[in-house]
């Protein structure tokens, strides 16, 4: 007999396989850790985008919430798509009566095709209630644009004051993402109120891009809850989603999916 740590992540499914619940349940299992999920909406979605939304009721999202804390816990948790602003007061709600620690959100918003995720009247919500609960919160930067209001982040130092202003929104950290940014270096920028450090690879050119944010994001959830630190999770997800990304899969016409065995691959 053994233990294993556990992650849970509170997300959309992916019909496609590339981004949201199976995107991190995929990391969880690559990462050694026994992977749990609540389904907060299903999409049909491929390579070629996402072509419809069906979220889950909340008394269903309550229920498999419940199920997994009352009796398995969660030593991590992530969140990723959550549609609605009643989905995040519920899910903000039973992370504080379950008080789970290691909380990484992701604050998904718009699918690279443009498809809402997140409703634009939910971003409120998701700002004054869920942000303020997070151990760290990884924004992209259209997603950080959103969450400030204002703004436009286009450069490396657009992104060093993004990331204070994200950091006084509530969250224990941020690591604001530069992977939309122009740029040969794709750099994320850690900020936890004291250590501002860059996390930083060489673009690799490719359009095999979907479910970057999810697999990044549930790689740092999977090693909080090995009991790693924040800045060692990180630097293990940098390279987990490099690898990743070098690696990616022409599957279907459109955008195809990360490699998330790619760590295993020799170099
Ligand atoms: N072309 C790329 N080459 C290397 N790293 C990338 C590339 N695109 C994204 N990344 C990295 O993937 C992770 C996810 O970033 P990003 O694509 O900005 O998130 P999202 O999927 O939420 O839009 C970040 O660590 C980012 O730096
Ligand atoms: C169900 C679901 N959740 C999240 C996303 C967004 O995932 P992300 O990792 O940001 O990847 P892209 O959509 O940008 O490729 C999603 N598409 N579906």
């Amino acid at each position: 007999m053994s233990t294993m740590a556990k992650a849970l992540t509170i997300a959309g499914s992916d019909s496609g396989g590339g981004a949201g619940i199976q995107a991190d349940l995929k990391t969880f299992q690559e990462r050694g850790v026994f992977g749990t999920s609540v389904i907060t909406a299903v999409t049909a979605q491929n390579t070629l985008g996402v072509h419809g939304v069906y979220p889950q009721s909340l008394e269903s999202i309550e229920a498999q919430l419940h199920a997994v804390l009352s009796d398995i816990g969660a030593d991590a948790l992530k969140t990723g798509m959550l549609f609605s602003a009643e989905i995040i007061e519920l899910v903000s709600k039973l992370c504080k009566e379950y008080n789970v620690t290691n909380i990484v959100v992701d604050p998904v918003m718009i699918a690279k095709g443009g498809s809402e995720l997140l409703q634009q009247e939910a971003v409120e919500a998701l700002t004054t209630q869920l942000l303020p609960l997070a151990t760290v919160i990884t924004p992209n930067l259209p997603e950080a644009e959103k969450i400030l209001g204002a703004g436009s982040i286009k450069t490396l130092g657009d992104m060093k004051e993004a990331v204070r202003e994200l950091k006084s929104v509530g969250p224990q950290s941020v690591v604001l993402k530069g992977g939309h940014l122009e740029d040969e270096i794709a750099t994320d920028l850690f900020f936890d109120g004291e250590r501002m450090i860059p996390f930083e690879t060489p673009r690799i050119n490719t359009k095999h891009t979907h479910g970057t944010g999810c697999t990044f994001a549930a790689c740092i959830a999977a090693e909080l809850a090995k009991g790693n630190s924040l800045v060692e999770s990180v630097t293990v997800a940098k390279q987990f989603i490099t690898a990743a990304i070098e690696h990616s899969l022409m599957l279907g016409t459109g955008i195809g999916p990360t490699n998330h065995a790619a760590h295993r691959l020799k170099k």
